[in-house]
């Protein structure tokens, strides 16, 4: 079988709001390096990924390309998207612009620049097999299910629960139709697992890695940066 053509979709195109920076989260500075160079040189380094789509604010040109893309030597990433109102719509904007002769989509946060280069090669792999695959790692804590006083209704069974991070990997016809329905249906999700989920399609769990954070909110950062030093021991 010839080798898949695998484009990424990186969304970096949020407010980090709850980070409350006054820039970008994307561009704050991890270890000496923009969160998004760490994301964008995981994909630049993996030789399954062909290319990257890019999603931005429109007022984050100029910082990404002079923080980011020249200081790093970035070549994969194709092209520059402009994100939209929520990060489902900058996805979508993204998906539109791929290559076409894009087999598989790896759609990533920006804002996760821990993760590991084998999960983006076992996502992939997955994905040749399964149609659509998302990283995960099981809840290290109890979940409770509560209504809108915070009274406790349900404990669901921990086994069964697992907290969801990216990559997640798709047939890149599959994610396409997936958003097009939720588009159709008024539909808005947190991933793009949730989309795909409503075609009744079966995504596979890849086990990952629990330092593969998201940086949210301010705490996020220290943590990323211990983890880094304790990568690099
Ligand atoms: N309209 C949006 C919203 C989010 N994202 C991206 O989606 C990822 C996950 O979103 P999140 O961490 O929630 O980022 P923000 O929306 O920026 O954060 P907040 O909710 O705190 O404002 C981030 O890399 C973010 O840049 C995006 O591209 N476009
Ligand atoms: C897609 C995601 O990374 C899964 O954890 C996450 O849902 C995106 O972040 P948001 O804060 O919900 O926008």
């Amino acid at each position: 079988m010839p080798k898949p053509f695998v484009s990424a979709i990186i969304v970096a195109a949020g407010n980090g709001s709850r980070m409350k920076a006054g820039v970008n989260k994307q561009y704050l500075y991890l270890n000496s390096k923009p969160v998004l160079a760490h994301t964008l040189l995981v994909f630049e380094e993996c030789q399954l990924v062909d290319e990257v789509v890019l999603v931005i604010g429109k007022q984050d040109v100029q910082i990404c390309m002079e923080e980011v893309i020249r200081p790093y030597k970035i070549k994969k990433v194709k092209v520059l998207v402009e994100g939209g109102a929520t990060r489902q719509e900058s996805m979508y904007l993204g998906l539109k612009k791929v290559n076409k002769k894009a087999d598989i989509v790896i759609t990533h946060d920006g804002a996760r620049p821990l993760v590991h280069s084998n999960t983006l090669i076992k996502c992939i792999e997955g994905t040749l097999e399964h149609k659509a695959t998302i990283v995960a790692v099981p809840s290290k804590d109890t979940i409770k299910i509560v209504d809108e006083n915070l009274t406790v209704k349900e404990t669901p069974d921990r086994t069964t629960l697992w907290t969801v991070q990216t990559p997640q990997t798709f047939e890149y016809n599959l994610l396409m139709r997936a958003h097009e329905k939720a588009i159709e249906d008024h539909f808005v999700g947190t991933d793009d697992a949730m989309l795909v989920e409503r075609l009744n399609h079966t995504i596979k769990i890849i086990k990952g890695h629990y330092d593969n954070i998201k940086i949210t909110t301010p705490e996020d950062l220290i943590m990323a940066e211990s983890i880094i030093k304790m990568i690099q021991r």
